[in-house]
């Protein structure tokens, strides 16, 4: 039987900090096999969105059914971190790198499979030593470990600290790592950031070959080129709410989202894109 459609399904969600609802009543769908992208202006909520996804916050309200490969369903909202990447398969980065700068590029992936090695080992020093399936398990996060290093194009590097890379390799590395835990969803957190043109298309290319190997993505992403180029499905979010969803055609030419990107209101879009085209003009003359 085929996998259920959707991967992920956010229904009615809402998170308050005090008096402000940085989430208000949200819904959308990521489908499996997809690339889907949550935009917005700064504020939006987009990060909220993920932090409850991931089980950094307990949203106010609503649900997160994470649906795996397998049928199994998962409330997202009602489980611990470490639960939601290990049971329900779901990974993540962030918007500021966090790796260990001082172990290696290979240590770093390698520590993303501790959790599977010491249940492999019992929990013992006799299993490590000794058993059989610890033995496996560890050249099986070895393998896995070169196999990323090669898709992230980090082979010659993975000796160095990874506080050495460049940035752009240095996030390279994080999804490696992130694949390493063998999401069946893998949530991105402005993975353009900061890189330039030559590193956003190896970026591309990169999350481009996970979705097609059957991972599914959700990213945030302030960088239209990226948005545009790879996501399958775009989610529009403005003061928590959503404003938008759809192919990438709809939702670029969508005239709420135009509006909500140029800070003015729905009925004044036209008047703000002719005002911006003759800057655009008045620059080129
Ligand atoms: N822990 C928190 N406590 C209080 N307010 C918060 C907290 N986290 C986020 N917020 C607020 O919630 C709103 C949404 O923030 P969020 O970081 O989710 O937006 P965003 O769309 O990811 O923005 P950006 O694109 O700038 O990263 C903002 O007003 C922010 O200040």
């Amino acid at each position: 039987m085929a996998p259920p459609v959707d991967i992920l399904s956010i229904e009615h969600l809402s998170m308050r900090f005090g008096g402000l609802m940085a989430i208000d009543d949200l819904s959308f769908t990521v489908r499996r096999g997809e690339i889907t992208a949550l935009i917005g202006p700064n504020g939006a909520g987009k990060t909220t969105v993920f932090n409850c996804i991931t089980g950094f916050y307990k949203p106010t309200m609503g649900m997160i059914r994470m649906t795996r490969h397998d049928g199994s369903e998962h409330l997202l909202e009602r489980l611990p971190d470490f639960v939601i990447t290990r049971d329900a398969k779901v990974a993540r980065t962030f918007q500021n790198i966090r790796l260990f700068s001082g172990l290696t590029v290979l240590e770093n992936l390698l520590v993303a499979q501790h959790n599977k090695l010491m249940k492999a080992s019992g929990y013992t020093v006799l299993g490590l030593l000794g058993a059989p399936l610890y033995k496996r398990e560890a050249k099986a996060a070895i393998e896995k470990a070169a196999h990323w290093l090669e898709r992230a194009d980090l082979v010659e590097r993975a000796d160095d600290p990874a506080g050495d890379l460049p940035y752009g390799a240095q996030r390279r590395l994080e999804i490696a790592r992130a694949m390493c835990t063998d999401p069946e969803l893998l949530c991105l957190d402005e993975p353009a950031a900061g890189l330039n043109p030559r590193e956003s298309l190896a970026l591309n290319k990169l999350l481009r070959s996970i979705r097609d190997e059957g991972t599914s993505l959700l990213l945030i992403e302030h960088d239209m080129s990226v948005v545009m180029e790879i996501s399958d499905h775009i989610v529009v979010l403005e003061y928590g709410q959503k404003i938008s969803d759809g192919a990438p055609d709809h939702v670029k030419n969508d005239p709420k989202v135009i509006a909500a990107y140029l800070g003015v209101d729905d009925d004044e879009v036209e008047e703000a894109i002719s005002e911006v085209e003759s800057l655009d003009g008045g620059d080129k003359a």
